[in-house]
């Protein structure tokens, strides 16, 4: 089977992957594709569904679920997301690189397929910076706030875990960071060869 090798970014709410991913796709139109996600939040402003995500209930993901139609799924901050096999099989069908943005448990799921995907964890320079970010965003409540610095916390201990990620971009300024993911990119076999 030959194939294009998936991209995984993961990291804290907040970090910059979907700044990073946008652009990324913005400059080399026709080469990547989005893996769209099932969730149970809400779309924000500007979100359209069945693009940034298809937005859906609990009961519609767990449907799919029982029927094996998902790779991994997980929840955070109080709402249900996953990967379903077709996301990822409508871009590797267009012969695009497949991109993933899931968190650290989505990535945990994902080592146990035979996806094999390069791992990029994309990270905040602080907690203070994280905070300052997702408040000027401002697409979440308190709560919700709340909930994604706790998981950040957590995500940030486990992206040290040697072999978690082939590698961590520290994302404080944005143009060497978005330099650091395309050198990562071009240093990676990303085309995966015809196996004998
Ligand atoms: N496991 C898993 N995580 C996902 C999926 N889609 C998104 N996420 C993660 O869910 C978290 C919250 O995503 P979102 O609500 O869009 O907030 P944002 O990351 O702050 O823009 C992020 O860590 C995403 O990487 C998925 O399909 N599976
Ligand atoms: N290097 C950076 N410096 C300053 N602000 C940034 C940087 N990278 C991203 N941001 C801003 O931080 C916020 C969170 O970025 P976003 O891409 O939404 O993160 P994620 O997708 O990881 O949740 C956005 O408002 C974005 O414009």
């Amino acid at each position: 089977m030959s194939g294009l090798r998936p991209v995984v970014l993961s990291g804290p709410s907040g970090a910059g992957k979907s700044t990073l991913m946008k652009r990324l796709m913005e400059d080399h139109q026709g080469v990547f594709g989005f893996s769209v996600s099932h969730t149970t939040r809400n779309p924000r402003p500007g979100e359209e569904d069945g693009k940034d995500y298809h937005f859906t209930t609990r009961e519609a993901i767990e449907e799919g679920i029982s029927k094996g139609e998902f790779i991994e799924n997980a929840e955070f901050s109080g709402n249900m997301y996953g990967t379903s096999k077709a996301a990822v099989e409508d871009v590797l069908a267009k012969n695009l690189i497949c991109i993933l943005d899931v968190d650290i448990q989505g990535v945990k799921r994902i080592k146990e397929t035979d996806l094999n995907p390069i791992y990029i964890s994309i990270q905040p320079p602080s907690m203070e910076i994280l905070e300052k970010r997702l408040r000027d965003r401002q697409t979440e409540t308190e709560e919700s706030l709340q909930k994604r610095l706790e998981a950040a916390r957590i995500d940030m201990e486990l992206s040290k875990e040697p072999g978690v990620f082939d590698i961590v971009i520290v994302n404080d300024d944005l143009d060497k960071a978005y330099e650091q993911l395309k050198d990562i990119l071009n240093e990676t076999e990303l085309h995966v060869k015809d196996k004998q």
